[in-house]
């Protein structure tokens, strides 16, 4: 008999200020995957060599450059890798898979995390796993390994997270190189080897409250960052200054966005940050100067503001005022010849979902 389903995973915001590889806020932009398991339709479905026939909407962001074979899609390669660590080597025949993604593609609003989400959960359903979200998360962070992104995508609204210390076995189990965990497109070696299952609850987390009158205004510049990349311009050590000035805003942030109302004179300070973005702003023009030129003074509604992820997606926290908020920052861009557009977003308290259909 056919089946279909829908999985839902929403986009996010990472590390809002102080809270590198810590803080994420699922925000409201979803990434959507329309699948449908028919055996009959097997036919249809024999051009990949795991049975699964992929296609984006026309709409969709990266529709004329994400592959469409199943091993070589982060997607579905995601999914690949948790069905073989379970001794599935492909999907149920007459698998096929339409996505539409509005996530804009290495912006800094989490689209490879939110593939990654649903990858795991495409797994989950195809392959009868009965995973909870929380073990999902581990099979998550065995592909991207910070914990910010996955798990406000996974768990929704705004999320606290860390990777718990793992015992040597562990860590042997979960630092095995990337290559090995995703399959190899067809035309590299592929081994025919199990995976290992991750360890267990590899990241913990909290959901905070979240002021709903606190909405999220993200500027995308039109170019790429790739998160690879905007990690590597960081460094391997920190004064205790730096880390003790974070981590003072990261106490205080996290209560402040839940008060009502919501005070600007706290959060604006509050999300500065002297751990990521002085260092990114070699790869994104002007942000300095950007990330201080709107404030709650001379806009008032603003309420703090800071790189979005990896960048370069500027993200404002605003309860009011929101166009001359985007407007001044793409102004801002303009004058270093970036163009961008702008969303207005809040929070997705849900988080990924799963509805099947009749
Ligand atoms: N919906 C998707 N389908 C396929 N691949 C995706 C999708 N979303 C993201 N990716 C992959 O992830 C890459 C972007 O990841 P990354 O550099 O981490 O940026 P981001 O900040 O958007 O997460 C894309 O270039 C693409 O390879
Ligand atoms: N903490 C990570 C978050 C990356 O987020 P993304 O949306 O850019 O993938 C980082 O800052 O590197």
């Amino acid at each position: 008999m056919a089946r279909s389903f829908k999985i839902k995973v929403p986009a996010s915001s990472a590390n809002i200020g102080p809270g590198y590889d810590v803080l994420g806020v699922g925000l409201s932009l979803f990434l959507e995957l329309d699948v449908t398991i028919d055996n009959a339709q097997a036919h249809k479905t024999n051009d990949d060599p795991n049975n699964c026939k992929l296609s984006y909407s026309e709409d969709s962001e990266g529709y004329a450059t994400v592959p469409l074979q199943s091993d070589a899609n982060l997607i579905t390669r995601t999914a690949l890798y948790v069905l073989r660590c379970n001794n599935i080597r492909s999907f149920p025949s007459g698998t096929k898979i339409h996505i539409h993604n509005p996530i804009p593609l290495g912006r800094g609003l989490g689209s490879s995390g939110a593939a990654v989400v649903a990858g795991v959960m495409l797994a989950n359903e195809v392959g009868k796993l009965g995973f909870s979200k929380q073990r999902m998360l581990d099979f998550c962070l065995m592909i991207e390994r910070h914990p910010d992104n996955i798990t406000a995508a996974m768990m929704g609204g705004f999320c606290g997270s860390f990777l718990r210390d793992l015992t040597p076995q562990e860590v042997e189990r979960r630092e095995i190189p990337l290559a090995e965990v995703l399959p190899e497109p067809s035309g590299g070696e592929n081994t025919g080897l199990v995976p290992p299952l991750p360890p267990t609850d590899i990241g913990r987390h909290v959901k905070y409250n979240w002021n709903p009158a606190i909405k999220c205004i993200a500027i995308i510049p039109q170019f790429e960052l790739s998160t690879a990349d905007s990690r590597g311009v960081l460094p391997k050590a920190y004064t205790t200054q730096d880390l003790v000035f974070n981590l003072q805003r990261l106490a205080v942030l996290t209560a402040a966005l839940t008060m009502d109302p919501p005070d600007a004179d706290l959060i604006y300070p509050a999300m500065q940050d002297r751990v990521h973005q002085p260092y990114r702003k070699t790869l994104i023009p002007g942000l300095t100067e950007i990330l201080s030129s709107v404030t709650p003074t001379t806009h008032p509604g603003l309420l703090g503001i800071c790189l979005s992820g990896a960048g370069p997606t500027i993200l404002a926290l605003a309860t009011e005022n929101f166009e001359d908020i985007a407007q001044e920052i793409i102004n801002r861009f303009q004058k270093n010849k970036v163009e961008c557009s702008w969303k207005l977003l809040e929070p997705a308290y849900e988080g990924s979902t799963v509805e099947n259909y009749p």
